[in-house]
C-alpha cells in the first residue's frame, strides 16, 4: 500500500453497511430507519424514537406501552453500584465516572456474555433505563446531596429531571430536552459508534462496547464539544464582545468548538431543529442571561459562517440549551450518552447479526528492519 492510498482518519472510507441511519450531507439530511430526524424530533417522544432505532419501525400504542413498561421495569441501580459511586473521586470528570459505572453494570450482570438477539436487547434496555440514574446520582453526590431514586410514575425525560433536581420543569423545557435526545440518538459511523462496533466485532460483550464508546465520546473533537461550547460562551461573556472574540480567535488560528464536521461540510442537518428548540426555551425562560446566551450564539454563528464558511454542529446549540435547563457543564457529554446509548447498542446488535472482525491495515513508516544488538553492546 502506498501513502497516496491511505485515508488518514479513515476520512471518506466506507467501512460497512448499516440500516439504522443515513447521513446525507449533500442535502443536509439525516434519517433514522427512513424517517427524517426533524420530523421525529418534533412529532415523537424520545421513547418512540428509541423503539424505532432498535426495532426498525415506529411503535403503535400497544407496542409503545409494552416498551415503556420494559424500560420502567429496568429502572433502579443496585445498592452496590451506588455505594461504589459514593467512593468516586468528586473531582473526576462525570464521563469517567459514567464509564466506570457502566463497566460495573457489566460485571454485576450474570448474563453479560449472553449475546443472543434477545439478550442484547434486554441489556440495551437495561443501560437505557439505568444510565440516566447514574448521571443524575453522580451529579448529586459530587454536590454533597443524596441521590433521588428513580420513579416509575414519570416518562423518560421527566424522570431524568426529577432525579437531578427533584422537580419536573415547564413543558417547553422538557420538549427542548426531548428534542435533543432524539437528535443526539444516532449518527451512523461516528467515532464512538465505530468504537462500539469495533469492540463488538471481536465478539466481546455489549457493556464493554458501550464502555469503550463512552471513552471515545468524551473527547472534545466529538461529544465533549458540547461542554467546550459552553466554556467558550462563558469566556466570550457578552453579545457585545462576541464578534471581536471570534475574529481574534480566528486570527490566532484557534479551533472554535461546536463548529465543523467530518461529514457535513455545509451545515449539520440537526442544527436548525435544535436551534429552534433552544430559542423557544430562551423565550420561555425570558431572563437577561438566557437572552444574552442566545445573542452570543447567534453572533458567533453568523461571524464564523461569514469569515470561514464553517457551520455549527449539533453541540453548538445543545451546550447552551443544557446550561439554561440548569445542568452543570460537565454533565453535558454524559447527557449525550443518555441518548446515544440507543444508537450505540443498535449498532452492536447490527454488527453481531452479521459479524466480521474489524481489523484494518496500516501503512508502516517506522525504522527499516534491523538486527538486535546485545544489551551490553548498546
Ligand atoms: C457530535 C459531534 O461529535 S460533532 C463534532 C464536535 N466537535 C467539535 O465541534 C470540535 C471542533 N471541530 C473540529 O475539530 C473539526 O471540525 C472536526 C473534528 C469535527 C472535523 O474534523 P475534520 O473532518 O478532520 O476536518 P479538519 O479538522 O481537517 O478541518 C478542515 C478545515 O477546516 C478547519 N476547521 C474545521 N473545524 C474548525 C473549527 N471548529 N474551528 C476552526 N477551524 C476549523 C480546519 O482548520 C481545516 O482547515 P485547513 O484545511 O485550512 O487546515
Ligand atoms: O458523525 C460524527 O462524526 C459526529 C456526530 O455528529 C455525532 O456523532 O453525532
Amino acid at each position: 500500500m502506498t501513502n497516496a492510498e491511505v485515508k488518514y482518519g479513515l476520512a471518506g472510507v466506507l467501512a460497512d453497511d448499516t440500516a439504522i441511519s443515513k447521513v446525507m450531507p449533500e442535502i443536509n439530511s439525516l434519517t433514522y430507519r427512513g424517517y427524517k430526524v426533524q420530523d421525529l424530533a418534533t412529532q415523537c417522544r424520545f421513547e418512540e424514537v428509541a423503539y424505532l432505532i432498535w426495532n426498525g419501525e415506529l411503535p403503535n400504542k400497544a407496542q409503545l406501552g409494552a416498551f415503556n413498561a420494559a424500560e420502567k421495569a429496568e429502572r433502579g441501580i443496585s445498592k452496590d453500584l451506588l455505594s461504589v459511586m459514593e467512593k468516586f473521586n468528586k473531582k473526576a470528570h462525570p464521563m469517567d465516572t459514567l464509564r466506570t459505572a457502566v463497566s460495573f453494570l457489566g460485571q454485576e450482570d450474570d448474563t453479560t456474555e449472553d449475546s443472543s438477539p434477545e439478550g442484547l436487547m434486554e441489556k440495551s434496555i437495561r443501560m437505557y433505563a439505568r444510565i440516566p440514574e447514574i448521571v443524575a446520582a453522580d451529579f448529586r453526590l459530587r454536590n454533597g446531596k443524596a441521590p433521588i431514586p428513580t420513579t416509575k410514575d414519570l416518562a423518560f425525560s421527566e424522570n431524568f429531571f426529577h432525579m437531578c433536581f427533584g422537580e419536573v420543569p415547564a413543558p417547553e423545557i422538557i420538549k427542548c430536552f426531548d428534542i435533543s435526545m432524539t437528535l443526539y440518538a444516532e449518527h451512523s459511523f461516528n467515532a464512538s459508534t465505530f468504537t462500539a462496533r469495533t469492540i463488538a466485532s471481536s465478539t466481546s460483550d455489549i457493556y464493554s462496547a458501550v464502555t469503550g464508546a463512552i471513552g471515545s465520546l468524551k473527547g472534545p473533537l466529538h461529544g465533549g464539544a458540547n461542554e467546550a461550547v459552553m466554556h467558550m460562551l462563558k469566556e466570550v461573556g457578552s453579545p457585545e464582545a462576541a464578534r471581536e472574540w471570534m475574529l481574534d480567535a480566528l486570527a490566532t488560528k484557534k479551533k472554535i468548538m461546536g463548529f465543523g464536521h467530518r461529514v457535513y461540510r455545509s451545515g449539520d442537518s440537526r442544527v436548525p431543529t435544535m436551534t429552534e428548540a433552544y430559542k423557544k426555551m430562551v423565550d420561555v425562560i425570558g431572563t437577561v442571561e438566557a437572552k444574552n446566551y442566545w445573542e452570543m450564539s447567534r453572533i458567533l454563528d453568523e461571524t464564523m459562517v461569514a469569515e470561514k464558511g464553517i457551520y455549527p454542529n449539533l453541540d453548538f446549540p445543545a451546550g447552551p440549551a443544557y446550561y439554561l435547563m440548569g445542568f452543570e457543564i460537565p454533565m453535558f457529554t454524559p447527557i449525550f450518552v443518555v441518548s446515544r446509548i440507543t444508537g450505540w447498542t443498535a449498532h452492536v446488535m447490527e454488527q453481531l447479526a452479521n459479524n466480521k472482525l474489524i481489523r484494518p491495515l496500516s501503512n508502516y513508516n517506522g525504522a527499516a528492519q534491523r538486527d538486535v544488538v546485545a544489551l551490553g553492546e548498546r
